[in-house]
Formats: structure tokens, sequence, C-alpha cells
């Protein structure tokens, strides 16, 4: 296809430091591989809060720059991951950060969760008929943990990803392309009560309090997780790059917290569910490997 690598992934997120979280060493481990990993994220995360006391004068209701701080940040952690191709929807700032659940920000004219999704669907769109991805990663419908910018990315995703295929649809924007396989972000309990088994153990590390299992972003019973991708190699590439996310994320060896100050593990393998296309392993056993069964 064109002069395109043989494999190509899409990672379609909300925020800065979402990807490093949720997928750092898939991108790790598939960039190192060869594969082109295109990463979209959604807004820059200009109203989150700051970690370093040094840089609290970046906060929304302060200075109000922190998205192009962030921008910054997200450069450095795909450094860390060795993926070369990231891009924000519409281009930088055009969708912003709508803040949690409920609060006044949600209401701004920019706010990605206060967006029709039919007016960001078309900026990947694009994207996915240019690089045209076998594979896409994104969030569950309720975005993982209930933010609002995760929940309309899932939305804008699933939905791009559906008109993309569309002959109808847009042909200014590309030719259609049906992508093979999509996943969403998942987190076996099982796995997940291990990691903060570990982490109580170790005394909870240097934070002052621990996290809920709840917390955790897209966290299911191990029976619905499809493919589980072990990215044990890249395990220090991923805090690295969880590390460049300073603003956001505070590592400990294999620990790390957010703003809140409440510790997680941190975890080397990552999980999906399939949702969409063909599963690359037999009935009853995990995929380990999301390209498991696409056409070359
Ligand atoms: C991981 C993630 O999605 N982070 C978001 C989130 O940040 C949280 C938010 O500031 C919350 O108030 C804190 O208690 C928590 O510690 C933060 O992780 O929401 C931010 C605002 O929308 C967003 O910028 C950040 O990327
Ligand atoms: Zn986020």
């Amino acid at each position: 296809m064109k002069d395109l690598p043989a494999r190509r992934l899409l990672l379609v997120h909300a925020h800065p430091d979402d990807e490093s979280i949720n997928n750092g060493a898939t991108m790790a481990l598939y960039a190192a591989s060869g594969a082109q990993v295109t990463l979209v994220t959604c807004t820059l995360g200009e109203e989150g809060e700051v970690i370093p006391p040094d840089l609290a004068h970046l906060a929304p209701d302060r200075e109000d720059r922190l998205g192009p701080h962030r921008v910054g940040e997200l450069a450095a952690a795909m450094k860390e991951l060795g993926v070369t191709d990231h891009r924000f929807l519409g281009g930088p700032g055009r969708f912003r950060d709508s803040g949690m659940m409920g609060v006044p920000q949600n209401r701004r004219r920019r706010a990605f969760w206060n967006t029709d999704v039919d007016d960001a669907v078309p900026y990947l769109v694009e994207i996915i008929r240019s690089m045209c991805p076998q594979v896409l990663v994104t969030y569950d419908p309720g975005g993982g943990y209930g933010h609002p910018d995760h929940i309309q990315a899932h939305r804008v995703a699933m939905r791009a990803a559906e008109l993309a295929a569309e002959r109808a649809f847009r042909r200014d924007l590309g030719a259609p392309h049906a992508i093979a396989k999509i996943y969403w972000n998942r987190m076996p309990r099982s796995v997940a009560e291990e990691g903060f088994a570990r982490l109580r153990a170790a005394g909870g590390a240097d934070f002052p309090g621990i996290a809920e299992i709840d917390d955790i972003p897209g966290v299911v019973d191990a029976s619905e997780i499809t493919t589980e991708i072990d990215g044990t190699a890249y395990a220090e590439r991923k805090t690295a790059a969880m590390r460049a996310h300073a603003t956001q994320i505070d590592v400990d060896g294999p620990f790390f917290a957010l703003s809140n100050h409440l510790g997680q593990p941190i975890f080397a393998t990552e999980y999906y569910q399939l949702v969409r296309g063909e599963p690359g392993a037999p009935p009853g056993e995990r995929e380990h490997d999301l390209f498991a069964g696409v056409a070359a």
C-alpha cells in the first residue's frame, strides 16, 4: 500500500500522558519492530493540575500555559518510546481539555466535551485515510475512568473508524480505508489487584496514599481480555516516558502517582479487548500481537 511501513498502528488518546500510562510499552515495542506508530492526542491537557511547585505558575487559573508546556512533555515522552508520528486532533489547541466531569470548563466553547462528535471526526478520518492503519487502539465507551475527554475520544475514534471506510463519506479526505482490528485499553482486575499488593508490600512507595483499583482505567474481569502485549523489555522506556510528563506524573521506581499523590503500580504488560475484527488466536486463547491475523 503506497510506500507505507508494512504494519501501521493508530492510537487515539485524550491528553498528553494517557498514551504513556496506557500503552507506553506497546508503542515502544512496535516502534522498535519497525511498525508505523501514530499517536493522535485530542487536547493539549490545558486543564490539568501541576505537580512540581516550580511549574505551578503554568496552571489554567494562573498563566494558563500548561497546554503548550505539555506539548513539550509529550514530545519528550515520544522520544523515549521511539515514536516519531504524533499529532493533535485538528492541530494543536483546536479542542481544549474539558476538565473533570461536571466542572464548569466542560461547557467552554472549545472544550472537547462540548464539541459535536461529527465536527471532530473529519480530522481523524483524514489521518486514517492517509496512514491506513490495520490496528486502532482507544478507550472503552466509559473512557476508562469516566473523564469526559476520554469518553469523547472513544466516540470520535469509533465514529471516525466507521466513516473512514464509507465510500460515500467525504472523498475529499482521501480514499476509503477499513481498519482491520479495533481494540479498547483494558486491565484485568486480577492483575490490578496483584499490582496493588506489590505496592502495599513496598510500603506504598513514597506516596502519601494508595489509589483504588477503580482509579485504574478500563478494569474488567480477565475473561474480557483478548490480547496481552508483554512489554517487559520496554518497561524502562515506558517509565522514562511517564517521567517526561512531569507536570502530571510522579514516578517512584515501578510505581507512580498522578497529581492526587495516590500511588499506583506501573504495568509493563499491557492488556486489550478486541472489539472489531477477527481474533488472531484460537478461541479461548489470548493474542500476543495486535497485528495477529492481519493480512500482510
Ligand atoms: C490521566 C488523565 O487522564 N489525567 C487528566 C486528568 O487529570 C486528573 C485531574 O487533574 C484530577 O483532578 C486529579 O485529581 C488527578 O490526579 C489528575 O490525574 O484531568 C485533567 C483535566 O482534564 C487532564 O489534564 C489530565 O490529563
Ligand atoms: Zn487523560
